[in-house]
């Protein structure tokens, strides 16, 4: 089963936008989970753009299903994870003013930084997934340094899907592949919407987890959370 994280960013975003609590960002993963998502994700950012490091500490007693610390490994940031212990921690190598995520772990050249981090983590329980490209040597990397899950960075997918679908998935089926054969489980995430999704999952095997939040909230506003929530979990069935 492939379980649908809901990425609830972009709630945090239209709460700062006017300075009070609302949108409420616990009620809104409350909600998440009571429409049938099966986990939430969060990515705490240095310059609390959106998700506060707060929000972490707000969310973390009251997520039932998965909880999913997505961010790049600084210490304040590893501090957090360590206190609020997550289900799962996603390390991402973002650039402190990256617009967004824009890309996957070199988990060659960043080997022995990895490796300390990701055991200290195992070592408390948390689930760890690493950030990678649909890269063969990055997949391999990521068995070498101890990570249980790897993230497929989705964004190349989803720009390509639209011209050719074969082509755009190719390389996440063929990493999907070696990275089970490494026993690393498989998750993805990044620009994933109702229009790609369904076809990723028919094509993308051994896929036990996809983080959405940019594509859902936007399409949300449209269709409303519940039935878009619910959009998904039939696409991933
Ligand atoms: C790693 C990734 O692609 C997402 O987890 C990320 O959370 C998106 O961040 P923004 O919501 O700040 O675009
Ligand atoms: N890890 C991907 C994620 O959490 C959400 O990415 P996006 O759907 O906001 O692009």
């Amino acid at each position: 089963m492939t379980k649908l994280s809901v990425n609830i960013n972009k709630i945090a975003t239209l709460r700062n936008s006017r300075g009070g609590n609302y949108p409420n960002v616990v009620q809104v993963a409350k909600d998440v989970e009571r429409f049938g998502g099966q986990g939430i994700t969060v990515h705490p950012r240095p310059d609390e753009r959106h998700i506060r490091y707060q929000d972490v500490r707000d969310l973390a007693p009251i997520v039932t299903t998965e909880f999913n610390i997505e961010g790049n490994p600084n210490p304040k940031f590893i501090d957090l994870v360590l206190q609020n212990k997550p289900t799962q921690v996603t390390l991402v190598p973002d650039a402190v003013d990256a617009i967004t995520s824009n890309a996957g772990w070199d988990t060659v050249k960043h080997k022995d930084f990895l490796t300390e981090i990701i055991s200290e983590f195992k070592n408390n329980g948390i689930r760890t997934s690493v950030f990678v490209d649909p890269v063969a040597a990055m997949i391999e990397g990521a068995s070498k340094i101890g990570a249980d899950r790897i993230e497929l960075y989705t964004e190349a997918f989803a720009d390509k899907f639209t011209i050719s679908p074969e082509e755009a998935v190719r390389p996440y089926t063929e990493s999907a592949m070696l990275a089970h054969s490494l026993n690393l489980g498989i998750n993805a995430g990044h620009d994933l919407s109702l229009k790609n999704i369904a076809y990723f999952k028919e094509k993308v095997p051994y896929l036990l987890e996809v983080s959405i939040g940019h594509a859902l909230i936007g399409e949300s506003l449209y269709l409303g959370l519940e039935t878009v929530i619910s959009n998904y979990l039939k696409a991933l069935k």
